[in-house]
């Protein structure tokens, strides 16, 4: 007989495999739809580890979510990998993914490996987002070759919001769904490992993802993507700012955690919080008697004043 202890298997939570490029590439053959999340924080990160999502995306809406900026053209770099810090902590198991920031991929290809290799190597990230058609396909391909792997994006390009007179859906008409289509061929010859379409027709979406090889992430894209990605503060319901159509909330975190600021207040201005026994600590009644005397014969008796 064995002396080896049984083994409790099935009582142990199921540690998640790791994801990799080769699982997501996996997951889409198998059309197992592919979950992403954006995370700007250690907590959030670590409730995309918790919570069963493939990749965590450290999201330049970080600049207004997060940060209150009026638009993501204004986050920088050292920002960004500020928070990469954070959410790298939380999310082990996730594949995570950092934007590069406005600008931070305009400057020439020896700039742009730079700064991704800054990403990975201070923030801690697998892989970076560049927003972009042709344009960029030089980059993607060099990043790609030296190792670092290429998400991009393409429909509604938020850094490009002032170029494209607003945030508005892309690709409605046949010359530039065909052009959208174009872009996505191009990203994924120049070695993309996959691709964001935001805001473009669900039609031409599933036909990108019918068409390509790599993984197709949907935002405001329809159903017929290899994925789908929110930003995790649309999704728990705690941004306040607009709502794209897009956008579901799974969840109202912010009406509840405005609930409990304001109780909180009340509770403090009305003396009814903290209570003495359940929430303060007391002390021994002899050792009290003696910080009484000791503060006496000090002399240190308190005003009467
Ligand atoms: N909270 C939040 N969620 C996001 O998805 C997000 C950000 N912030 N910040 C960065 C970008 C900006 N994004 C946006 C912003 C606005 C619309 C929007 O208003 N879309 C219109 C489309 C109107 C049309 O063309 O018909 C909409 O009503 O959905 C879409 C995406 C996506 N990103
Ligand atoms: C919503 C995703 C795709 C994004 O680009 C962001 O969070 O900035």
């Amino acid at each position: 007989m064995s002396v080896r202890p049984e083994e409790k298997s099935s009582a142990l939570p199921i540690s998640r495999k790791k994801v990799t490029l080769q699982r997501l590439h996996a997951l889409a053959e198998e059309r197992i739809p592919i979950t992403v999340i954006t995370a700007y924080d250690y907590p959030t990160g670590l409730r995309s580890e918790k919570n069963d999502i493939d990749i965590c995306l450290v999201g330049d809406s970080l600049a207004q979510v997060a940060l209150g900026y009026d638009s993501t053209t204004r986050l920088t770099l050292d920002e960004m990998i500020h928070h990469c810090k954070a959410v790298s902590r939380g999310a082990k198991t996730p594949f995570l993914v950092a934007d590069m920031p406005f600008g931070t991929y305009l400057g020439g290809v020896d700039a742009t490996v730079r700064n991704a290799v800054r990403l990975v190597q201070e923030g801690g990230v697998e892989a970076v987002k560049m927003e972009g058609g042709p344009e960029i396909a030089d980059i993607i391909a060099r990043l790609t070759s030296l190792g670092i792997p290429v998400m991009s994006h393409v429909g509604l390009l938020p850094q490009r919001h002032t170029a494209l007179s607003g945030y508005r859906v892309q690709g409605r008409d046949a010359l530039t769904a065909y052009s959208v289509f174009k872009s996505a061929k191009v990203l994924q010859d120049a070695g993309a490992f996959a691709i964001v379409l935001e805001a473009i027709p669900h039609q031409l979406a599933g036909f990108i993802t019918q068409a390509l090889r790599i993984p197709t992430i949907g935002i405001g894209a329809g159903p017929s993507c290899s994925g789908q990605v929110l930003v995790h503060d649309d999704a728990v319901g705690v941004w306040s700012g607009h709502k794209a159509k897009f956008v579901r909330r799974f969840a109202e975190v912010g009406k509840g955690a405005g609930e409990g600021v304001a109780s909180y207040a009340a509770a403090v201005r009305s003396g009814q919080f903290p209570d003495v026994v359940g929430e303060s600590y007391g002390m021994d009644a002899g050792q009290w008697q003696e910080f009484q005397k000791l503060v006496e014969s000090a002399g240190m008796t308190p005003d009467a004043s």
